[in-house]
């Protein structure tokens, strides 16, 4: 039985903000060296003062279990944080480097968010196991920094991009402000500043899937008129950051995690508002340098993301004092502030949450990245009602020879394989924590709340119950949630999987028919060209059980049944690694990719390759070809009933 709890670290609460408004202070370069081979003494006084660790672990899973997360060499390196800004974002040099060099912090702490306006982390539902957070093993990002720029997402300009041309709004690279006159000291400013360039996602390269850095232009806020979907093609520099960083004031404290503290950010230039995160740096703490790492490692990860439910990263700026992240700001709070404040959802909201969530984490897992730390509390609701994923500060890129050793989690939320910390763990693991979320949802409580720290660890590791689902939930949902909590990973859906699960697909079946009862009803407010296409509306499903989707779950069916149909054990794609022995192989290869989905799947990609599933013993009533980019956020499927020609509708 793993003894590694620990009660979180008591965090005094903060009010509103009192430090100085952002960018004021002067830069400078900072520098960290990140020993591999540092002291014992070391050692141990980073897992005592470590956020996350506030008790040893002494399970299975020790330093030496983690290679794939170890540095290249056992050399002592560098760790430059990120140089001011106003060094010469154009040129190379100034790498900034969060060592690779793997450091253990063998603990259970405290996921700790708290304050501000939303309470989150720091009162869970009932009390118990408030904001503890498992992190058995903190692993450091390697992230080397320079500062040409950043490594974009798919919004990256080509690597070989210049400046922009004439009559650009962007500034001429190098340059300090903008142009007398030119646009861009008048557009609405991006929060971006010195990005965290260059940042290597935890690929095997350790570097942009490209190999190469490059700058990326700076999301603004939504609702700007300028903002990079208007204007593609559009880049800033540094240079603009520059004059436009002074814009962004600090405002009140939204929340506290961890790793730092949330404020919202008002820009006095255009109005705008942003979410700042941020880490305060004491070069020579070593709980500063985790919450550093901590942060690092969600930059790079955000950085490289874009969907319509992850939250937006804006850029980063690193102060004297403080590492600050600009986010896109989720107004409306988290989903266990709101069950804090309004009680238990009901389904139809439970059903639309999650039909977003698992949307990001299709995108996510789609990208071979977990997020480890699925839970209420790190999912934002926007006034809209448009989820938002946060906090990837534990998400991990899998690469290959990785499965993941590290425990990562929340407890309650924690998927078996890793309380236990058994063989490794996978994409799976956010399946898991997605069941407990709908349950968290459901009642307001997570899964196991009965139960007392241990107590909940050792039901959820060592026992064979099965959280109590409630009866008030439909057939739909109890199956949905039964799929998400099976113990054996192997045996659960993949996100992608349940995005055909009819507890999600008939949801949107039911929004387009009451869609097209609305238009009938008010049809001069459907201009037609928003009007959804009418979807197959036939569904075939008697019960709880009666999806089988890629999962037979129909009684009688072994789980061994089951689990062959599983696309993880199929295609001799995922087999005894839960996720592919390269990176991004989904990316790389398409004929990997196309293994990756088991003949019998109901879902196919389309940009690579399309995949019409044209078994009608698994959709007897509709086939459906998913147009789901694993790697770009493309939203919407393609359902087609047999017979028809393919129609679209939004998921
Ligand atoms: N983009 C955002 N918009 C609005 N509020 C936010 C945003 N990001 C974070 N918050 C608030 O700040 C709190 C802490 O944020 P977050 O969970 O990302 O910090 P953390 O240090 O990573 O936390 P954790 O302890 O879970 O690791 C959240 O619970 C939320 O209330």
């Amino acid at each position: 039985m793993p003894a590694w709890w620990g009660k979180k670290s008591s965090k005094s609460k903060e009010g509103s903000n009192q430090e100085n408004p952002h960018g004021k202070n002067d830069k400078k370069i900072f520098s960290i060296k990140e020993n591999k081979r540092r002291s014992s003494l070391d050692e141990a006084a980073l897992r005592k003062n470590s956020p996350r660790a506030n008790r040893e672990f002494s399970g299975s899973g020790g330093l030496s279990a983690f290679s794939g997360f170890e540095s290249d060499s056992g050399e002592k390196r560098g760790l430059p944080l990120p140089k001011p800004f106003t060094s010469d974002l154009g040129g190379g040099g100034g790498g900034v480097g969060f060592g690779s060099g793997s450091v253990s912090v063998s603990s259970v702490s405290s996921s700790g968010s708290s304050g501000g306006e939303d309470h989150d982390n720091n009162q869970s539902s009932n009390g118990l196991f408030d904001g503890y957070r498992l992190c058995i093993c903190q692993l450091q990002p390697r992230l080397s920094v320079d500062h040409k720029g950043h490594g974009g997402g798919s919004r990256s300009p080509g690597p070989g991009s210049r400046s922009p041309g004439p009559g650009s709004r962007s500034p001429v690279p190098g340059s300090r402000s903008p142009a007398p006159g030119s646009r861009a000291a008048s557009r609405p400013t991006s929060p971006l500043h010195q990005q965290l360039g260059g940042l290597s996602i935890d690929s095997p390269t350790g570097r942009l899937e490209d190999g190469k850095n490059e700058c990326h232009p700076l999301p603004l806020p939504p609702g700007s008129p300028t903002s990079p979907p208007s204007l593609p093609g559009l880049r800033t520099t540094g240079a603009t950051e520059v004059s436009t960083l002074s814009r962004w004031k600090k405002g009140k404290l939204l929340g506290r995690g961890t790793f730092g503290h949330v404020y919202l950010g008002f820009n006095s230039g255009s109005g705008q508002m942003c979410a700042i995160k941020e880490v305060t740096v004491i070069s020579d703490d070593s709980t500063s340098k985790e919450c550093l790492k901590q942060l690092n490692q969600e930059i790079n990860l955000l950085s490289q993301l874009s969907h319509a439910n992850i939250v937006r990263y804006y850029g980063s700026e690193l102060s004297e004092e403080r590492l600050s992240v600009y986010l896109e700001y989720v107004s409306g709070g988290s989903v266990h502030k709101l069950l804090q404040e309004y009680g238990a959802f009901k389904e139809p909201v439970i059903q639309n949450y999650t039909r977003q969530i698992l949307s990001g984490l299709a995108y996510l897992h789609g990208r071979n990245t977990v997020h480890r730390d699925i839970k209420g509390a790190n999912i934002l609701v926007d006034p809209n009602g448009v989820i938002k994923l946060v906090d990837f500060g534990m998400a991990k890129h899998i690469t290959a020879c990785s499965s993941m050793l590290s425990f990562k989690g929340s407890p309650y939320w924690m998927a078996p394989e890793v309380v236990m910390n058994t063989n490794g763990y996978s994409l799976a693991v956010d399946i898991w924590s997605l069941g407990c979320t709908l349950l968290e949802m459901a009642t307001s409580k997570p899964p196991w709340s009965q139960y007392e720290g241990v107590a909940a660890i050792f039901k959820i590791g060592n026992s064979k119950d099965m959280p109590d689902i409630p009866d008030y939930l439909s057939n739909d949902a109890k199956s949905f949630i039964k799929l998400c909590l099976q113990r054996d990973p192997s045996a659960r859906p993949t996100a992608f999987q349940l995005l055909d699960h009819p507890f999600i697909r008939d949801q949107a079946t039911t929004r387009v028919a009451n869609i097209n009862i609305t238009r009938d009803a008010f049809p001069r407010t459907f201009d037609g060209s928003r009007t959804p296409p009418a979807l197959d509306l036939h569904s075939n499903r008697t019960s709880a059980n009666s999806w089988d989707g890629d999962f037979a779950m129909k009684p009688g069916v072994s789980s061994n049944t089951r689990a062959l149909k599983n696309p993880r054990d199929d295609g001799g794609m995922i087999t005894s690694m839960p996720v592919s022995p390269c990176s991004s192989p989904l990316r790389q290869h398409g004929s990997a990719y196309r293994n990756y989905f088991s003949p019998h799947s109901p879902y196919a990609m389309v940009g690579q390759s399309s995949y019409h599933v044209s078994d009608p013993s698994l959709h007897p009533i509709r086939q459906t070809t998913y147009t789901h980019d694993l790697f770009f956020d493309t939203t919407l499927l393609k359902v087609q009933t047999p017979g028809t020609s393919p129609r679209t509708r939004p998921i």
